[in-house]
């Protein structure tokens, strides 16, 4: 047994081997101390012929899954050794073999993974400049290829995908691209593969065989030269991976990387578009916010809508109209949306069906959902925008199938296969009559020996059974004269003789060996209607996709009327133009107050670049990201949270917000910041929409400073980048460029003094702060009052002496042709905000205070809530 081990294990080199014994999979040598190490499994030893026993480990096979996914989420990849029979020779010889190789981006147990997201196996083969990027889902069937010249496009590819796994030739080692930071960011195991594999005849041919075609024309993969290298490579993995046919997947989708919005992973890390940035939780994230799906479908395809706005205008038109259509006929919509509910992850039940892992169970849900699907057609037919109508003409109502699974299984069936059980009375003749054999059985042995008395006129005799014979009759020794001929004796006793007769043992043999038939017959029956609904894979992944896409689009409908959003308008002449935006997260966490609106204008010429000045904890970060997000909301086809929206088309959003370490990479805050303020100015266009927060403050303020006023110069300089831009800053000096650099101009966040303290009123308004209030915002956090004095008395010392001279120094220039720089004077700004303040009532505060959800605020957001509160107080009594 040892040596067939090793041999097995030769051929998976790579692999840590199951091998299956009996009832359990055991691994030996280097596998056993590995496995043993992870899984916590104990470490024996077994004989091997050698002078030490060879360390070995074993799992009982019913719970091997779990065990497999542990190690195969670690990154590893495990091989199945089990018993087959051997077609080559006689009935019920078999041999062993490796059945299944699971991979991290291969793995089918779908149980395990989140439904709301895709596993992906991504291949990458580089060529040169060139990369072809196969990304394959095998539990839904997706399979998309691209290509890019760029690096950096490869970088960010692998990063929106973040697959499960990549596999690739050898050259994507040596394209530069930092490996390990792909890994942490992704989690991916990397693979790397021969060259064998990306043989570009082969790849030719394996593709044409996989999708049945005589070119790749049709496919539109004729040009693609590095993408048909990593397509053919993905599918021979995939085949050598999972030993079998490769059935659902049956369409291949060409696309051009140029089609979305460019979104680095630090602006979806920061924009905390799919989790948040600092507890990676779902809640607090844009999808949270936008994600009312049904399906996990549905689930998936926001999802990838977040990752990849779009950036055709006509596109996003169409998606934007079909959204105000739901938006509209809210009945309609809210109808689908229930029709939606019952059904099922289509995509992965699909799968399951396509690589034989589907159970009875899995047909029923299939049922279930398929019974959905001609009331959602028919609902669509309320709906003439043209999206909706091709939607609607996707949909395949699948009725058949839905029949044949309703004819076929019982509803509520047992999830083993081996069981039996599960198929419906009335579609197969022999099993109800097995059936009926197992439960019937007694009663047509009665009818025989009723039925065998009338006939001999041997009223004493009885059918009785043992292990040795069976079913016999027994007839006293006193009827033997009586006997009929067809009678056959087997036994004779001291005061009776016992027979058989042929229709007795054809009896006995059905009620005997029912329970095994049916379960084999019930089994055949199954696999063959699986393979039936097998056929009909693309039909229903064309309906899955046209589900999902309801369902997303009925969900950006419902979270529009329910959170006041707005249509945006849409143009291609980069102005951007939002009235009363709002933070479409802020504004949902928020447990008490109202979220304040805020307009954003930005445009190509006059208003380029603004620079936001204002005390911590003014707003800036969230006045910055919520425009960056109402843009991205807008390109994925999304309603807005403003009251109007005009949004220029932008071709990337980058940000830079707010520190962050990368120790793991041994970068400190400021190198971290920099490699990311340079790889904004390599990467960004004059169609960019740029969120730079604070750039410069982790280091000195002189040499900050003069980072921060030097990017300003370049991103606001048309001859050099000219993005649109949006610049907070507690460097005041920088309100200096205002009417120096053209398309640069001030606003601020407003806050009130009161006294001794601030009133943080959250508008932008033009012109630039004058203060930073950082003590007083310190204060707010609780340092203790000596500390805040000291501090009080230095600043004092220190505005003498501050920078602020120095600036003037360099940016002297002809006052005269400057414009006269607006500096609000901030007590004297919004008064109509503050009269909000100074006309509550005792009783709205302390219902405000009643009404707050303590339990979800952060610390920061309850000392900001305390504090207004506080401060409406003291309005209401200085005022009485
Ligand atoms: N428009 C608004 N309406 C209501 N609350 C707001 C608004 N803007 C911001 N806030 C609240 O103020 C808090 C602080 O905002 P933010 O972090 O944007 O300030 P900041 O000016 O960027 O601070 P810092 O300079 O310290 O980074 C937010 O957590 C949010 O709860």
């Amino acid at each position: 047994m040892m040596k067939l081990y090793v041999e097995t294990k030769r051929q998976v080199a790579d692999c840590i081997l199951f091998y299956r014994l009996g009832d359990f999979y055991e691994m030996f040598f280097d596998d056993a101390v590995m496995v043993s190490q992870e899984l916590g499994l104990t470490l024996t030893g077994k004989e091997c012929g050698l002078p030490e026993r060879a360390p070995m480990c074993g799992v009982p096979h019913h719970a091997v899954e779990s065990y497999l996914n542990k190690l195969v989420q670690n990154g590893h990849k495990v091989a199945i050794c089990e018993q087959v029979e051997d077609p080559k020779k006689a009935v019920g010889l078999v041999k062993r073999e490796v059945v299944r190789i699971v991979t991290p981006g291969t793995n089918l147990d779908t149980d395990d993974l989140d439904a709301s997201r895709n596993n992906y196996l991504m291949c990458v083969f580089c060529l040169g400049e060139k990369s072809g990027i196969a990304t394959v889902d095998i539990t839904t069937g997706t399979f998309l290829v691209t290509e890019t010249d760029s690096r950096r496009k490869l970088r960010d590819e692998i990063l929106r995908f973040s697959p499960a796994e990549i596999i690739c030739n050898d050259a994507f080692e040596l394209t530069g691209l930092n490996l390990q930071e792909i890994k942490d960011q992704t989690g991916a195991t990397i693979f790397t593969l021969d060259s064998t594999y990306f043989d570009d005849e082969e790849c030719r041919q394996s593709i044409k065989d996989h999708f049945h075609v005589g070119n790749l024309q049709g496919l539109g993969l004729a040009d693609m030269d590095a993408g048909v290298a990593a397509t053919g490579a993905t599918l021979r993995y995939l085949t050598e991976t999972q030993k079998t046919k490769l059935e659902n997947l049956t369409t291949i989708e060409p696309y051009s990387i140029g089609k979305y919005m460019v979104l680095d992973s630090f602006t979806r890390r920061n924009l905390e578009l799919t989790e948040t940035l600092r507890e990676k939780n779902r809640r607090g994230s844009l999808l949270w916010v936008l994600d009312k799906t049904k399906t996990a479908m549905g689930a998936r395809l926001l999802r990838s809508f977040l990752e990849q706005p779009l950036v055709d205008s006509e596109e996003i038109e169409a998606r934007l109209t079909a959204v105000e259509e739901l938006n509209q006929n809210a009945i309609t919509r809210e109808e689908l949306r229930e029709y939606l509910g019952p059904v099922y992850d289509l995509e992965r039940l699909i799968s399951r069906i396509a690589f034989m892992t589907a159970n009875p169970r899995d047909l029923i849900a299939l049922k279930t959902s398929l019974g959905m699907v001609p009331a959602i057609k028919t609902a669509l037919q309320e709906f003439q925008s043209p999206l909706l109508s091709s939607i609607r003409e996707e949909i395949d109502p699948l009725e058949d199938v839905c029949s044949l699974i309703g004819k076929a299984i019982v509803d509520d069936p047992p999830v083993a296969v081996r069981e039996g059980g599960f198929i419906r009375e009335g579609y197969s003749e022999e099993v109800d009559h097995l059936r009926s054999a197992k439960t019937d059985g007694k009663q047509w042995l009665a009818d025989i020996e009723a039925r065998e008395k009338e006939r001999t006129g041997i009223q004493k005799m009885k059918i009785r059974y043992n292990k040795v014979f069976g079913y016999y009759l027994e007839i006293p020794n006193s009827y033997r004269g009586e006997i009929p001929q067809d009678y056959i004796r087997k036994q004779t006793l001291v005061n009776a003789e016992r027979y058989i007769t042929p229709e007795l043992k054809k009896l006995e043999e059905t009620i005997l060996g029912a329970q095994d038939r049916l379960v084999q017959l019930e089994y055949d029956l199954f696999v063959e209607l699986r393979n039936k609904i097998s056929d009909c894979t693309l039909r229903i992944q064309q309906t899955a996709k046209a589900l999902a896409q309801t369902d997303v689009f009925c969900s950006l409908a419902a979270v529009a009327e329910r959170n006041r959003y707005v249509r945006p308008k849409i143009n291609t002449r980069g102005a951007i133009d939002i009235r009363e935006g709002r933070h479409p997260v802020v504004e949902q966490m928020m447990s008490s107050g109202e979220f304040i609106p805020n307009d954003t204008v930005l445009d190509n010429h006059k208003n380029r670049v603004s620079i936001i000045t204002g005390p911590n904890m003014a707003g800036k970060s969230t006045y910055m990201r919520q425009s960056a997000l109402i843009v991205l909301m807008a390109q994925i086809g999304s309603f807005v949270p403003a009251r109007s929206a005009d949004i220029g088309i932008v071709d990337r959003i980058f940000t830079r917000v707010g520190a962050s370490d990368d120790l793991a990479s041994g970068q400190s805050t400021f190198m971290v910041e920099m490699s990311e303020v340079a790889n904004i100015l390599r990467q960004a266009t004059k169609n960019s929409l740029l969120i730079l927060d604070e750039i410069g403050r982790g280091t000195s303020t002189y040499d900050g400073l003069s980072i921060a006023w030097a990017v300003v110069e370049h991103v606001a300089d048309t001859k050099k980048l000219g993005a649109k831009t949006l610049f907070a800053t507690h460097y005041h000096e920088l309100t200096e460029l205002e009417g120096k650099i053209p398309g640069i101009n001030n606003y601020c966040i407003a806050v009130r003094e009161k006294g001794d303290d601030i009133v943080f009123l959250r508008k932008i308004v033009r012109g630039g702060a004058d203060k930073s209030y950082g003590i007083q915002v310190a204060k707010l956090a609780g340092v203790p009052d000596d500390v805040i004095s000291r501090a009080k008395e230095l600043a004092a010392e220190l505005s003498d002496s501050d920078i602020t001279e120095k600036v003037q120094e360099i940016t002297e220039t002809d006052e005269a042709e400057r414009p006269k720089k607006k500096h609000h004077k901030v007590d004297e700004v919004d008064m109509n905000q503050m009269s909000l303040f100074d006309t509550v009532s005792d009783a709205d505060i302390v219902r405000e205070l009643m009404e707050i959800d303590v339990s979800h605020l952060t610390p920061l957001d309850a000392l900001n809530t305390i504090y207004a509160l506080q401060n409406k107080m003291k309005n209401r009594w200085s005022g009485a």
